[in-house]
């Protein structure tokens, strides 16, 4: 992969407008509004802002699950919608995502072996010796035992279902991964041990990600940079020791003060 694993240029998503059936104007949301930033190879953005400032919509956009308005978005160097209509393999295997609610997010009716190995046959083709290889390597890699493959997600605590999900995540060998609030809805102390198991993950395979989040603790302990945003705006970007110590923006000065477990010295 040569270039910016991400680049975003303009990207604008507005929800509703126009006009209903009777006529009556329907209400206009402009969830993001021209956003542009880049996620270096190799690179954690984290991507800060409070509920309704547009995070969701533009993870949404990147993977594919909500279509722009309008602005480009390059994935691997390659436009997104042509990388897209290149084929669900060519997509999923530069491009994967892990969603906040891991238990939701993991078919109930499914064994983690049927969940796992769906991108292996259906995204890598790989017949059956090769992808319980791969499946062993996965859970090895998200530090899971073996049998976690006959077990249902219901099974699993919070943590373990994430790591799962992220197994999957993983499984396509993509190397840019889109995490939209991946630890909060765990336990603080189970929080610090997936962020490390990222943090080790991203070196180990040389993974990029753009990361969500409103937690600026959290932000603190993953990113090497950070994107601000606010209504839909980013107002400040800047390296995440910098925006710590000295925000820019008066917005994200009010954030940094308002976290309690942040260093603001
Ligand atoms: N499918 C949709 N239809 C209409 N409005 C939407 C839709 N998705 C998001 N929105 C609106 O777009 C705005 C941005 O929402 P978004 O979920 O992207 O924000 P967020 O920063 O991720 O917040 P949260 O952390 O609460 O998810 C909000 O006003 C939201 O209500």
């Amino acid at each position: 992969m040569t270039g910016a694993a991400i680049q975003v240029r303009d990207l604008c998503k507005t929800f509703g407008g126009g006009r209903s059936f009777f006529g009556k104007a329907k209400h206009e949301i402009r969830a993001v509004k021209a956003v542009s930033l880049d996620v270096a190879r190799g690179e954690t953005l984290a991507v800060v802002g409070e509920s309704g400032s547009g995070k969701s919509t533009l993870a949404r956009m990147l993977v594919g699950l909500e279509e722009p308005t309008s602005g480009s978005m390059l994935i691997a160097g390659r436009d997104a919608a042509a990388l897209r209509r290149s084929g669900p393999r060519a997509f999923g295997k530069t491009i994967q995502y892990v969603f906040q609610d891991p238990v939701a997010s993991l078919n109930p009716r499914k064994t983690i072996q049927e969940i796992l190995e769906t991108p292996l046959k259906l995204l890598c083709g790989y017949e059956a010796p090769r992808r319980r290889a791969r499946m062993q390597e996965l859970l090895h890699a998200v530090q899971m035992p073996e049998d976690t493959l006959l077990r249902y997600p219901h099974e699993f605590s919070g943590g373990q279902a994430q790591r799962i999900a992220i197994a999957r995540a993983l499984a396509t060998e993509a190397e840019i991964i889109v995490l939209d609030e991946p630890v909060s809805a765990l336990d603080v102390s189970i929080q610090a041990q997936v962020l490390l198991l990222l943090r080790d993950l991203k070196q180990r395979f040389g993974l990029s990600y753009l990361f969500i989040s409103h937690d600026l603790a959290v932000v603190e302990a993953i990113s090497d940079r950070v994107a601000v945003m606010y209504f839909g705006e980013v107002v400040e970007t800047a390296p995440a020791a910098r925006l710590f110590t000295d925000p820019e923006h008066a917005y994200t000065r009010q954030l940094v003060a308002s976290a309690p477990r942040i260093r603001k010295e």
